[in-house]
């Protein structure tokens, strides 16, 4: 890979690479580091268009990343490029997307943990990764470099958390100017190899007579052969999200044998005084006092955009052993509760709204799975409703008979993924062979029961046409329209 040495990622990746390696691996040479900084100083060559400050997280549980962290700070605004030193603690990562550049020096902890400073950073990092409305293209402004410091004798979790880290910021867009570096603290491996490298070069005047050849004669440089004397990923290494949640990650609570309960990214973000989801711009309802619960956690399709990455069982009846209604929602309510109450002393998490959290007030029957399949699924709403919880339920309308015996519910999500037969049975990969037959008769039965009446929430209104056809009156964004023929 070639990159031009003038442009500002190119520069800041390899000074990055340099200096990190050398302040964390106490590497001595100095008179070969300052001829390397000299010919990447931006001070001392062309100025470098003004962006905004770049970020250094140092994700640390005892320290040991801090210190690191810090020579790269001093040593990077000494050589004119402006960073913050950031605690991930004290951050907000919602501002995530307005970074331009982002370095993390991370530590590992027992089976692959994240230390406790980036808890709240990296389980947000980690709702936004899996969920499919934030987007692949939220960080793409934002370039990002990753040092893992942790130890090869934990075998497959050796600098889980950093490549962790890596993973979800590329998935969230952001653009990975190094390979994630891994330095490991017992074996000294990595120091060994960089000490290498640099000597190798520290005898070597063609080295940095090379080295500036290729910065002032072509001003291209092979970020590679440099990247290739640092650190370097270890073989075999088990790339599976190791981060010590249960339920696959997804963070949920299993209740009884087949109902869930999350607190959703949405619900966290107005606690802290942030914005909430589109029910909340659409109907009023406050994020901060909903409950995300399924009675379901079973499916009868497997959409190539789920989420649960299709872990999540499936099937087309229930054949499961049935849990009581109201101890799901007893249950439901305690455990929100509880993950309301854990929210106590996050950054930003405002006194009020955590009170009035402990009060949820809607129950947003969407987590996971197919919630009408649930045989008590009418008891369940009632119970809800007796508790003056709101209900709004998502179904993927693959159960005409079970929507025709559905009972008051506050709203009904229709979650039209396509609008042909093909594409439908593209994207949801349903279960059942007649899967459009059911779509259409769901489609009849609701048209009847809310007398051709549709809402339509905008995050499926580009597939909703020929849903829509069906009907006389359909309303978006809180206002009524009127189908043309
Ligand atoms: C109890 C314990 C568990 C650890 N588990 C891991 C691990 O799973 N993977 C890893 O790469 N390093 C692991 N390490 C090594 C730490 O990452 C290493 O000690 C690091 O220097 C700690 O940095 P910090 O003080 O910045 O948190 C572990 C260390 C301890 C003491
Ligand atoms: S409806 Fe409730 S659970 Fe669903 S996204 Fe909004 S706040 Fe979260």
């Amino acid at each position: 890979m070639s990159l031009s040495l003038s442009s500002y990622p190119t520069r800041f990746a390899i000074l990055t690479l340099l200096s990190a390696a050398t302040v964390f691996f106490f590497y001595k040479s100095h008179r070969h580091l300052s001829k390397r900084l000299k010919s990447l100083n931006p001070i001392s060559q062309n100025p470098i268009p003004k962006t905004p400050r770049g970020k250094i997280f140092f994700i640390s549980q005892t320290g040991t990343s801090k210190t690191p962290a810090k020579s790269l700070h001093s040593l990077l605004n000494l050589n004119g490029f402006e960073f913050d030193l950031v605690d991930p603690k004290e951050y907000e990562p919602e501002d995530l997307h307005k970074e331009s550049f982002v370095v993390i020096v991370a530590s590992t902890w027992e089976d692959g943990k994240t230390p406790s400073n980036a808890g709240f950073f990296v389980d947000w990092l980690t709702e936004s990764a899996d969920d499919f409305r934030v987007g692949s293209l939220l960080l793409s402004k934002c370039k990002f470099a990753i040092f893992g410091v942790g130890s090869g004798s934990y075998g497959e979790t050796f600098n889980a958390v950093g490549r962790d880290f890596s993973k979800k910021l590329k998935k969230l867009g952001g653009v990975e100017v190094l390979e994630v570096c891994e330095g490991d603290v017992d074996e000294g491996n990595l120091d060994e190899v960089f000490d290498e490298a640099v000597s190798e070069g520290d005898d070597d005047e063609e080295y940095d007579d090379e080295f500036e050849e290729n910065d002032e004669e072509s001003g291209i440089v092979d970020l590679e052969d440099i990247a290739g004397k640092g650190p370097s990923r270890k073989k075999g290494v088990n790339d599976k999200l190791i981060n010590g949640k249960s339920n696959g990650g997804t963070g949920y609570k299993i209740i009884g044998s087949h109902s869930g309960v999350k607190l959703c990214r949405w619900t966290k973000s107005q606690l802290r005084g942030h914005g909430g989801c589109y029910k909340h711009s659409f109907y009023c309802i406050e994020s901060h006092r909903c409950m995300e619960a399924t009675p379901n956690l079973a499916c009868a399709n497997k959409c190539v955009f789920c989420w649960r990455h299709h872990t999540n069982p499936v099937g087309k009846s229930w054949t499961w052993k049935m849990d009581d209604p109201i101890e799901i929602v007893n249950t439901a309510i305690d455990l929100h509760t509880k993950m309301i109450k854990q929210m106590k002393g996050v950054p930003g998490v405002k006194a009020e709204r955590l009170s009035e959290g402990l009060s949820p007030r809607h129950c947003a029957l969407s987590l996971v799975g197919e919630p009408i399949m649930y045989p008590e699924i009418n008891s369940l709403v009632d119970e809800l409703h007796k508790n003056q919880i709101s209900t709004s339920l998502v179904t993927n309308a693959q159960f005409p008979d079970k929507i025709k015996l559905l009972k008051s519910i506050t709203q009904l999500y229709v979650s039209v993924d396509a609008g042909t037969k093909d594409s439908l049975k593209a994207i949801d990969r349903p279960l059942f062979g007649d899967f459009w037959e059911r779509f259409l008769e769901f489609s009849e039965a609701l048209a009847k029961m809310s007398n051709g009446e549709y809402e339509v929430a905008c995050e499926h209104v580009h597939s909703c046409c020929v849903l829509l056809a069906e009907v006389d009156k359909f309303k978006i964004d809180g206002q009524w329209f009127t189908w043309i023929d």
